[in-house]
């Protein structure tokens, strides 16, 4: 891969498998193997923002920390700004930031300004570079009353901001963020997401999210890769998900009085609720035909369509994958 056909980041069959050794029955111990990530390719052009998500232990950390360089891949092929990330670590590190949610890469008992000045040194930004981007994220990201405060006295979303920051100084192509609203109230969140939306349009700084939260995917990205069992089980719209997660809409029907479960084909009755009803029916069907028959059947006084909800539709699509879990 060049850079000039504009993928930013382009996996090929890359494969992770760790040697585990467990101890079984006394002194006796079992080799085995995980194979964290399984096979998983794909393109990032220059200036997306793609949500990469699973349950827990599906191979996220483990493809992140292979795309930064902190681990060789066992098998396929990697590349990201034209680079290998393993063994070109330290030209990669230039090119990229990184964002962990749940630990901070500032130094706990300096003022922020003094962890700024620090990771200026670290990747030698230019004075005038390092002056301006600064400027910049303290405003966006509202840090100019924290800059002298220690980080061990920030909140957690101050913290979040202040970490944002860090990983931006030195102008990178590439924005890793692993959980970059974990544990954060409203207000922070949408902070945060504004500011990377932002970025992203502004300075098209390439995002690859790691996240829980569905509303950073809905709000933050247009495309949206799911992981489980280190595979890739989809890559594309948030929207796209409905079909393949085989979800369902929702006839919420408000009837004269209270009925037995209303019965009709293709629709399945999964509440009552004295006069109240929820018929449940496929997403790819038309909701015409069954709102006519409730209509023409049923002593009808209001109605109201319901959407899936995109957490049940990504639970459904983990449950459906061989030996699949919960969402994480
Ligand atoms: N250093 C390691 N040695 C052995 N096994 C590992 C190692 N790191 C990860 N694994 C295993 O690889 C699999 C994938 O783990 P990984 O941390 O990549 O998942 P994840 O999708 O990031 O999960 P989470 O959402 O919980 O962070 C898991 O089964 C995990 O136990």
């Amino acid at each position: 891969m060049s850079e000039d056909d504009g993928a930013l980041i382009e996996l090929v069959g890359l494969e992770k498998v760790f040697q585990v050794r467990r101890r079984v029955r006394g002194l006796r111990r079992e080799r085995r193997e995980v194979r964290a990530v399984d096979g998983i390719s794909f393109r990032v052009a220059r200036g997306e923002m793609v949500g990469y998500i699973g349950p827990n232990g599906a191979g996220k950390s483990t493809t992140i920390k292979m795309l930064t360089g902190i681990l060789t891949p066992s098998g396929g092929r990697l590349r990201v700004a034209g680079l290998d990330p393993a063994r070109e670590r330290t030209r990669l590190a230039r090119r990229i930031g990184v964002v962990f949610g749940q630990r901070t890469t500032l130094w706990w008992d300096l003022p922020l300004r003094d962890s700024y000045g620090l990771v200026r040194r670290m990747y030698r930004v230019e004075p005038e570079r390092f002056r301006a981007n600064l400027e910049r994220c303290v405003e966006l990201l509202d840090l100019g009353p924290l800059l002298e405060v220690p980080v061990r006295q920030l909140s957690l979303g101050q913290r979040m901001r202040g970490d944002i920051a860090a990983a931006l100084l030195h102008d990178p192509d590439v924005l890793y963020l692993d959980e970059p609203t974990i544990g954060l109230d409203v207000i922070s969140k949408a902070k945060v997401r504004s500011f990377l939306r932002d970025l992203n349009a502004e300075r098209g700084t390439t995002v690859l999210l790691t996240t829980h939260d569905l509303t950073d995917i809905e709000q933050l990205c247009s495309r949206v890769m799911v992981i489980d069992h280190g595979r890739l089980m989809y890559d594309g719209a948030l929207s796209g998900l409905h079909e393949v997660g085989e979800s369902e809409r929702t006839l919420v029907v408000d009837l004269e009085q209270e009925l037995p479960p209303i019965e009709l084909e293709g629709a399945r009755t999964v509440r009552v609720e004295g006069p109240r009803q929820w018929l449940a029916f496929p997403a790819s069907a038309s909701a015409a035909p069954l709102v006519a028959r409730v209509a023409r059947e049923y002593p009808l006084v209001d109605l109201s369509l319901r959407e899936p909800d995109i957490e049940d539709v990504i639970a459904r699509l983990y449950v459906g994958s061989p030996g699949g879990a919960g969402v994480g």
